[in-house]
């Protein structure tokens, strides 16, 4: 397996969900089901905070959701769980600050997608020089999603990384919905990533096609 182009990248990344077990109120089975009806692009798992499932309760809770995603040709990303995306032979892994490095995730998980989370053009940069294949770069808008988030920055960083000459895959995280998505995409991101904008939705399965729609409008304005 050869590491994933850039431009299949960008494509898998114009609506990327993530969830875990404490993101929704409702069946996450369903929701996940809802959100690739609605039209997500990527997947993926993330089971940390209050409550969170751990060992065989995780494991098994992981293995249903990739059994979704497969079913629907939907990559699965796993957040943070090195060891776990390659007991599932998962999609790719997602690493932030605070994780391992992304330099000995990539000697780990071979051509497996690596994404990893960034603040600032130094974090960027040094995560492409250490092997990552796209940036989760956020929180763009206030989320009170993630526990301890760091101060939404807007979409100003996003341009700033595209007027230094990155050209890497990139995804905005945090606070985003179907309203404020063009802003996100005309500041240079491929695609939006969300937690809440679809697991707490009343209808997963509409949001997640109005972020695809805002999505897609975004790009073809701006091309
Ligand atoms: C796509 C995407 N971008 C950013 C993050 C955040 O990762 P991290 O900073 O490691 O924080 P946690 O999600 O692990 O709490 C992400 N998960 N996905
Ligand atoms: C995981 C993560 N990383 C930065 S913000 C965030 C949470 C995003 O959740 P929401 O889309 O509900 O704001
Ligand atoms: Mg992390």
């Amino acid at each position: 397996m050869a590491r994933i182009s850039t431009k299949q990248l960008q494509e898998k990344l114009r609506v990327y969900f993530i969830m875990g077990s404490n993101n929704c109120q409702k069946d996450p089975f369903a929701v996940l089901t809802e959100a690739i009806e609605g039209g997500i692009t990527l997947f993926q798992f993330r089971e940390k905070g209050q409550g969170a499932l751990s060992g065989k309760e995780k494991y098994d809770f992981a293995k249903e959701l990739q059994a979704i995603c497969r079913k629907h040709r939907i990559p699965f990303i796993v957040n943070d769980d090195v060891e776990l995306a390659l007991e599932l032979d998962a999609d790719g892994v997602h690493i932030g600050q605070e994780d391992e490095r992304a330099d000995l995730v990539r000697k780990k998980i071979g051509d497996k997608i690596l994404g990893v989370s960034a603040h600032n053009l130094e974090e960027a940069r040094r995560a492409i020089k250490q092997g990552a294949d796209y940036l989760g770069v956020g929180p763009i808008f206030p989320t009170s999603t993630k526990e301890d988030a760091k101060e939404a920055q807007g979409v100003a960083v996003l341009r700033t990384l595209r007027e230094h000459g990155l050209s890497i895959p990139i995804v905005g995280i945090g606070g985003i919905t179907p309203h404020n998505t063009k802003e996100v995409i005309v500041a240079g991101a491929d695609g939006v990533s969300v937690i809440s904008a679809i697991s707490l939705a009343a209808s997963p399965r509409e949001n997640a096609r109005m972020l695809a729609k805002a999505v897609r409008e975004a790009l073809n304005k701006d091309v």
